[in-house]
């Protein structure tokens, strides 16, 4: 049995979550894995001396759980429960666990590559990015819990993004940039073309082993 773990990473309302959706039915018996699902509880994340929660920093996040998290589907990918798709269980259970058998594994977020336990993880990263305009005019339409207060995404969110974008760069390699303003359908392709090539190296390297 092998493993293979994507990263899809981007900016806030770059894409993420749709494209994570529309890619795992497509990959072999694949769970998802969500940082949104592991932020700490709002009255342990700092404020600042304006009254922003601080939320687009890493701090904000309980990472040592969604290491647990990660280290877990390791352990035992066919009886993981996935937290997106109810189809991936199907396909788990349909797994006949043969020598060729890969399991794989999409882990979602916008602050995945500045995690040092996490970079180790990864067999191909990906990271959607979208201009500011079209960054805060998507997340304009969104709620989130608290929702954003007035003046937050120029702030708190749009500064967070440029300073953890120059430390991931200084940090991470290898990583595939995704123009998040193109079609969902171009974005899926495009990926999922990437990814098979990933994996008929990954079966290659099992056959010739
Ligand atoms: N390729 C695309 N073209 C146009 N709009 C898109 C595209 N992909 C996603 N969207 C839209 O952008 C918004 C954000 O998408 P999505 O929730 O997938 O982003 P995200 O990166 O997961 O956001 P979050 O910051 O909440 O993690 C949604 O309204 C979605 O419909
Ligand atoms: N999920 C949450 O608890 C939460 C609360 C407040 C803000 N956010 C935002 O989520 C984005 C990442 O997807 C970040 O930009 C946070 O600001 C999330």
């Amino acid at each position: 049995m092998k493993t293979f773990i994507v990263g899809i990473g981007g900016m806030t309302n770059g894409g993420k979550t749709t494209l994570t959706r529309r890619l795992q039915p497509l990959l072999p018996s694949c769970s998802v894995i969500a940082q949104d699902d592991f932020f700490k509880p709002e009255s342990e994340v700092a404020v600042d001396q304006n009254g922003f929660k601080q939320y687009d920093v890493l701090d904000a996040l309980d990472m040592e759980a969604m290491m647990r998290r990660v280290y877990s589907w390791l352990k035992t990918p066919r009886g993981f429960q996935t937290s997106i798709l109810d189809n991936a269980k199907v396909s788990l259970c349909n797994n006949q666990d043969g020598a060729d058998d890969v399991h794989s594994l999409i882990i979602e977020g916008f602050l995945l590559y500045n995690y040092k336990p996490l970079e180790e993880v990864f067999n191909r990263r990906y990271f959607l990015t979208i201009p500011y305009e079209e960054c805060k005019r998507r997340r304009s339409t969104r709620i989130y819990e608290p929702p954003d207060p007035p003046g937050y995404f120029d702030g708190h969110v749009w500064p967070m993004y440029l300073q953890n974008r120059s430390e991931m760069q200084k940090i991470a390699q290898n990583i595939v940039y995704l123009d998040g303003t193109t079609a969902e359908e171009d974005i899926l392709s495009q990926v999922y073309d990437d990814i098979k090539r990933e994996l008929e190296k990954l079966k290659g390297s099992e056959i010739s082993a």
